[in-house]
């Protein structure tokens, strides 16, 4: 009922959705389907302590007024004059209206020869200018708003763009959605059209009791509230309601499950099972289970609940100002005219459109405005990790050797984690510049939080990591990130040419035109061939953005299809192939800055054993005055170059030394070698080769 879903969703918008242990829930059954209904009585609002909302939400349109304002203060102001009009001209063309009707009437009556004449001229005049404003205003503002609103959302996503890039993992992890910069102007042309709406239904209401009272005194109210009963008695719907939906027909599921068998994953194991007649008749079973039980969707069957009594008033109601006019003309003609009559008629129309859109109003504004709060918040979001203020290397710190590391009783545990066991608890270790370190362990031993927490994405829960013998948290983070090369096991390509993935490597824009030091990265990471099999070479873009689509109905047409497939041609490279790409940027680094530190998070999952050979070999090549630490698990060939070995177990170290100490201790780390030793110990002419290589 509009009337009952307008006093509601008010309710929502001044006193907040209601809590649900307020709210009084019903079940019941619709065809297959079991409903669950929250209902809400005005007592389950949670009180007047929600105008914290209002000031919140009167605060959001200030801010997005002052937003749009500043974008362009002419169309900003046009905006608003063209829904002003709008709802002044909806207002004035229902009076015009009613006047040329009055006019045209009293000209049939009195005839050609009559006075009316000049008056019909005028209102008709009148009407005309009216409706070409309407028109110019429409068009004028059509073309601005469309230009306007192309440029808030230029802007405002650039501002989000902004926002995005300066937020830490751990605040961009804990938000669920991305802002849409739509909303800001969605919000205010709903504020303004909501105005308007109220503008247009006060002149309406007085319009038709106005009309009615002329006619029979003080009847004005009490038919259009007649005529409005629909709207307090209209059709049950589901829509804006709070609800749940289950299926729990057992014969509908048990219908739903013989369906997947004609699915094409299953459909291999049904041909080879030989299963069909058994499925058909389990199927006729069900059909006939079912009989008559609808299946269509809850809320339609909701609909179709609604009482016959409702539906008959829903049907009259509209009819009552014919039907009351109908009796007046029948006992008092000189009552009633024509002209009144349809202008009642019309103004009844629009006043049954302006109380519905009323309605849609109060239901979508409070979720503009939670959505402009989200997208407000996600452009202030300030990184929640301090930045610190020394610059890294210290000034005069010797910048020739690598970096020095101590982790002091580390623990951290994951923000958007859901184990209680954290991912590093009471982590000791040290590493001496220059050092090449490898850490190994099982999965899920903590081995790359080391390394992110290394780069400060995360700051620990508890204790303390050393660089170079002050905390890392008083180091300004872009500096002591300039000084770190990260090779990790996310093989991901950015979507630009191989040539700027590359060159992204190096903080130094002019990488790009570098032609020596690119070729150099490629040829280290092994990614030289590559890019030679691409006609377009360095400038290939592997992963380009789709840039088109297919229309719904298009999709059956092969022309077009072929078409859309020719402007997204996505040049695909195998998983090792990625990952010396993705290694060519680390290169690029390692050649362009001063990197003091160098993280190898197992890049060569994806790399054939003679492939990873040579790509740890061009690493560890270009240690000089760095620190390199590697996390792998095929660690035999690295280990045995190690000056410290770290292993850890379930977030914690477990051991540490070089590889002789450690075999000799035959602990966690003896176990784990000599399980891949042993993989290795069958002969064949594969193993002999990778075991001479390792
Ligand atoms: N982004 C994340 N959010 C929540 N938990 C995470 C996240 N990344 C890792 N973890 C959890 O932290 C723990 C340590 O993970 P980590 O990736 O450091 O292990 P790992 O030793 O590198 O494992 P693997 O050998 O499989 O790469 C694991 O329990 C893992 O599930």
């Amino acid at each position: 009922m509009i009337w009952q879903d307008i006093v509601q969703n008010l309710a929502h918008l001044v006193y907040g959705q209601p809590t649900s242990a307020k709210r009084k829930y019903s079940k019941f059954n619709l065809g297959v389907w079991r409903v669950v209904l929250a209902h809400e009585s005005f007592f389950s609002f949670p009180g007047i302590k929600y105008h914290q909302d209002i000031m919140n939400t009167i605060r959001l349109l200030r801010r997005a007024c002052g937003d749009l304002y500043a974008i362009s203060p002419p169309m900003f102001l046009f905006m608003i004059l063209a829904h002003f009009w709008y709802a002044v001209e909806d207002a004035m063309s229902l009076y015009f209206s009613s006047q040329l009707l009055f006019h045209i009437e009293r000209r049939i009556m009195e005839g050609p020869d009559g006075q009316s004449g000049n008056h019909l001229l005028w209102a008709t005049a009148t009407r005309v200018l009216c409706s070409v404003l309407t028109s110019m205003m429409k068009w004028a503002s059509e073309k601005t708003a469309a230009t306007y609103k192309t440029r808030i959302n230029y802007h405002m996503e650039g501002r989000l763009f902004a926002a995005e890039l300066s937020q830490d993992l751990s605040v961009s992890m804990s938000t669920s959605s991305r802002g849409d910069p739509d909303t800001v102007v969605q919000c205010l042309e709903h504020v303004l059209m909501f105005a308007g709406n109220v503008i247009s239904l006060l002149f309406q209401l007085r319009l038709v009791i106005h009309v009615v009272d002329t006619s029979v005194r003080h009847a004005g109210l009490t038919l259009v509230l007649l005529s409005m009963l629909p709207m307090f008695t209209g059709s049950r719907h589901l829509y804006g309601k709070a609800y749940v939906v289950q299926a729990i027909n057992q014969s509908y599921l048990r219908k739903l499950a013989l369906l997947k068998f004609v699915g094409d994953r299953l459909k291999p194991q049904v041909i080879g099972a030989g299963i069909k007649n058994y499925l058909l008749e389990e199927y006729r079973t069900v059909q006939h289970n079912l009989r008559d039980i609808p299946d269509m969707s809850a809320e339609g069957l909701y609909v179709s609940r609604s009482p016959l009594l409702f539906r008959v008033l829903h049907q009259l109601c509209p009819q009552a100002v014919m039907l009351y006019a109908a009796l007046v003309a029948l006992f008092n003609p000189s009552k009633i005219s024509l002209a009144k009559l349809a202008i009642i008629e019309q103004t009844n129309a629009s006043l049954r459109h302006s109380f519905a859109a009323l309605s849609l109003w109060t239901h979508e504004f409070p979720q503009d405005v939670t959505r402009m709060g989200q997208f407000y918040m996600q452009l202030d979001a300030k990184p929640e990790m301090k930045d610190g203020d020394t610059s890294y290397p210290r000034p005069g710190y010797d910048e020739s050797i690598g970096m020095s590391i101590e982790f002091r009783n580390v623990s951290f545990n994951y923000p958007s984690t859901k184990t209680d066991r954290s991912a590093l608890s009471d982590v000791c270790f040290t590493i001496q510049p220059g050092n090449l370190v490898v850490i190994v362990g099982s999965n899920g031993g903590g081995k790359t939080t080391i390394i992110k927490l290394l780069s400060r994405f995360y700051d620990v829960d508890a204790g303390t990591i050393f660089i170079d013998g002050i905390p890392i948290q008083e180091y300004r983070m872009d500096d002591l990130r300039k000084g770190i090369a990260m090779l990790t096991q996310e093989h991901d390509l950015f979507p630009v040419s191989i040539r700027e993935d590359v060159a992204l490597g190096s903080p130094d824009k002019s990488a790009i035109r570098d032609t020596e030091k690119l070729a150099e990265s490629l040829r280290l990471s092994g990614a030289e061939h590559i890019v030679n099999n691409f006609s377009d070479g360095i400038n290939t873009i592997l992963e380009p953005v789709s840039n088109g689509y297919v229309s719904f109905d298009g999709n059956e047409d092969e022309k077009l299809q072929a078409i859309y497939k020719s402007f997204a041609k996505s040049t695909s490279v195998s998983g090792g192939e990625r990952q010396r790409l993705v290694a060519a940027r680390t290169f690029m680094r390692l050649m362009s800055t001063p990197v003091k530190l160098a993280t190898i998070d197992e890049p060569s999952s994806a790399l054939d054993p003679a492939g990873e050979f040579k790509l740890f070999s061009h690493l560890r090549e270009a240690r000089k005055g760095r620190t390199m630490i590697f996390v792998t698990h095929r660690f035999g060939h690295l280990t045995k170059h190690a000056d410290l070995i770290i292993c850890v177990k379930d977030g914690k170290v477990v051991e540490t030394g070089t590889h002789l100490e450690l075999l000799s201790v035959d602990g966690e780390y003896a176990h784990l070698y000599n399980v891949q030793a042993q993989a290795f110990s069958s002969v064949t002419v594969f193993d002999s080769f990778t075991t001479s290589l390792y």
